[in-house]
C-alpha cells in the first residue's frame, strides 16, 4: 500500500484531485468510481476549480457511484445523486448519460443491486475507485461484518454510521436507515483504488486498516487484499499509527 501523509484536508484535497487529474488526462478514456460523504468534498472542489482554469475535459469519463440511500429518488436534495450533481457533474460538465449511481428508490432494489453489478462487471471494474472511510470502518457503505465476496447490496445501517450521517440531513428523522452499495468484491474489481481520510474521527480506523489483522469486522481491511491501493490521509488521521503502529 502506498501512503501519502499530508498536513491537513486542503492538502489531502490537492493531492488527491491530481492524482484523479492524472488519470483523467492520461487516457482516452476512463471509468472513475466515486464517493460521497464530506471526504471528498474538498477533491471536487478542486476538480472543478481544475475544470475552470484549465478547460480540464469530462467528455471520455464515466462514472460509477458507491452508493445511494434506499428511499430517496434522484431529485431529492438530499441523495447522493443530488450530491454528486451539485458538487461534480455539472460544474465539470460531465455528460450526465456517462454518470451512473444506483437507484435507491426503485420498485424491485434487488433486481437494481443486480443491474449495477452487471453494469461493473461488464468494464471491467473501474480504472479508479475513490473511497472514504467511516468510523467504524466501513467503505461504501459496508457495515462491520459484511462478508467480502459480496457484491451490490441493500445494507442496514448501523447506529454509529446513522450518527455520524445525520449531519448531511436536515431533518433527521428523514434520514433513510437503508442504502443500496457497492459490496466489498465489487470495490475490489476496481483496477485502482484511491482511499481519502482527514481528522482525528478517522484514526482508529486507519490503524486496523493499516496495522490490524485483515477480517470482515473491519471493511476497509480488505483493500489489504488488492495490490494498487494507495491512501491520502492527513497526520490527525494518521495520528494512532503513528504513535503506536511504528
Ligand atoms: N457512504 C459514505 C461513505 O462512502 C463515506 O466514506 C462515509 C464517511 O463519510 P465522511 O467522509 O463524511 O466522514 O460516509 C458514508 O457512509
Amino acid at each position: 500500500m502506498n501512503i501519502i501523509e499530508v498536513a491537513n484536508y486542503e492538502e489531502m484535497s490537492r493531492a488527491s484531485a491530481d492524482f484523479i487529474l492524472k488519470k483523467i488526462k492520461g487516457s482516452e478514456k476512463v471509468t472513475l468510481g466515486l464517493a460521497t460523504g464530506g471526504t471528498p468534498l474538498g477533491t471536487y472542489q478542486e476538480l472543478v476549480k481544475d475544470h475552470k482554469e484549465n478547460e480540464t475535459s469530462y467528455d471520455h469519463v464515466h462514472t460509477y457511484n458507491l452508493d445511494e440511500y434506499v428511499g430517496l429518488t434522484p431529485d431529492d436534495q438530499e441523495s447522493y445523486h443530488a450530491y454528486m450533481c451539485e458538487h461534480l457533474f455539472h460544474p465539470v460538465n460531465l455528460p450526465l448519460e456517462q454518470t451512473n449511481i444506483p437507484n435507491g428508490a426503485a420498485p424491485e432494489l434487488l433486481q437494481e443491486c443486480l443491474r449495477y453489478d452487471m453494469l461493473i462487471e461488464s468494464i471491467g471494474g473501474v480504472d479508479l475507485q475513490l473511497l472514504g472511510i467511516g468510523e467504524n470502518g466501513h467503505i461504501g457503505f459496508n457495515e462491520p461484518g459484511t462478508l467480502f465476496s459480496t457484491s451490490t447490496h441493500v445494507v442496514d445501517l448501523t447506529p454509529s454510521t446513522l450518527e455520524a450521517n445525520a449531519k448531511y440531513f436536515k431533518d433527521p428523522s428523514k434520514q433513510p436507515t437503508q442504502a443500496i452499495t457497492m459490496g466489498i468484491a465489487t470495490i475490489l474489481k476496481s483496477k485502482e483504488i484511491l482511499l481519502l481520510a482527514s481528522g482525528e474521527r478517522k484514526q482508529e480506523a486507519l490503524f486496523h486498516l493499516l496495522r490490524g489483522e485483515v477480517t470482515e469486522s473491519v471493511p476497509a481491511s480488505a483493500l489489504n487484499m488488492h495490490d494498487r491501493v494507495t491512501i491520502i490521509a492527513d497526520s490527525q488521521a494518521l495520528k494512532l499509527v503513528n504513535s503506536l503502529g511504528k
